[in-house]
């Protein structure tokens, strides 16, 4: 066999490795998982004219895939409000009508993912650091739907996400604002350092997000998130309280967990 001849079956070989990688290997579960929770969500809630909420992180992609698929085969007209950079592109690139609050101030339907969620159905938002937009828009909507995958699902928050409650704050304050949550609650405060750049995480709206890493003998949810939003330079908390109507997991076995407040 001939040099070019070997080149070109290698190619081809290449080519179709990488087709069969893409297109027939199965989903890993927890991808299936979020997938299936998400369509679920849209499938339940999303309906023709409504205004829409699109949260942020690795599961509303799949739910704005979902939307996408239904405004081309269905013929759907809906407007999307995201909480967030990287929702505002995913809406755009989805070719989704992009809104805002300023325009829509009140929402249909908010859908977005959550960090962890316990059994009165209190989450933990904020692991991709979006958690003031994400609260904002979900306090606009009439309804706030949260879809995830069953690592997600606690009966107490701490239960498996150990990244602890992000918090945004004003720069100047985040010393202060550390201090402070220790002496009332316990735990640890940690500034949230960025991966690939020296120095701290800026959130989308140029503050910092601090990490708490609470005791684990905390019941009351709302009263924490009171007091922490109390302290001069908190811009928001990730604890999410009374604020989900549904949640949907998607379980290991292929089925859906549905949760109603
Ligand atoms: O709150 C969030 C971002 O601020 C996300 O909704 C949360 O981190 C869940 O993300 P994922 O769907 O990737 O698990």
């Amino acid at each position: 066999m001939n040099f070019y001849r070997r080149l070109h079956l290698n190619i081809v070989s290449c080519v179709l490795r990488d087709f069969n990688s893409k297109i027939l290997s199965p989903m890993a579960p927890i991808e299936e998982s979020k997938r299936r929770a998400a369509y679920q969500a849209v499938d339940d809630f999303v309906k023709d004219g409504m205004k829409l909420g699109i949260g942020s992180g690795s599961t509303i992609v799949y739910a704005v895939h979902r939307i996408a698929e239904k405004v081309k085969n269905e013929g759907l007209k809906v407007i999307c409000v995201p909480t967030s950079f990287q929702a505002h592109q995913l809406v755009v690139s989805n070719n989704l009508q992009l809104g805002n609050l300023e325009l829509h101030s009140e929402l249909d339907v908010a859908i977005d993912g959550a960090d962890e969620v316990d059994s009165n159905m209190t989450l933990i938002k904020g692991g991709g650091g979006c958690q003031t937009q994400e609260k904002i828009v979900a306090s606009c909507a009439n309804k706030f739907v949260v879809v995830a995958d069953y690592k997600k699902d606690s009966k107490y928050l701490g239960e498996q996400y150990k990244k602890g409650i992000p918090i945004e704050v004003i720069p100047m304050a985040y010393t202060p604002v550390s201090v402070k949550i220790k002496k009332l609650f316990g735990g640890e405060v940690h500034l949230r350092m960025a991966q690939m750049k020296a120095g701290p995480v800026i959130s989308d709206n140029g503050n910092f997000i601090l990490d708490w890493l609470f005791p684990n003998d905390i019941a009351d949810w709302k009263a924490v998130n009171n007091e922490i939003k109390m302290i001069a330079g908190v811009v928001e908390t990730g604890l999410f309280v009374g604020m989900a109507n549904t949640v949907y997991f998607g379980l290991p076995d292929g089925t859906v967990k549905v949760l109603r407040s």
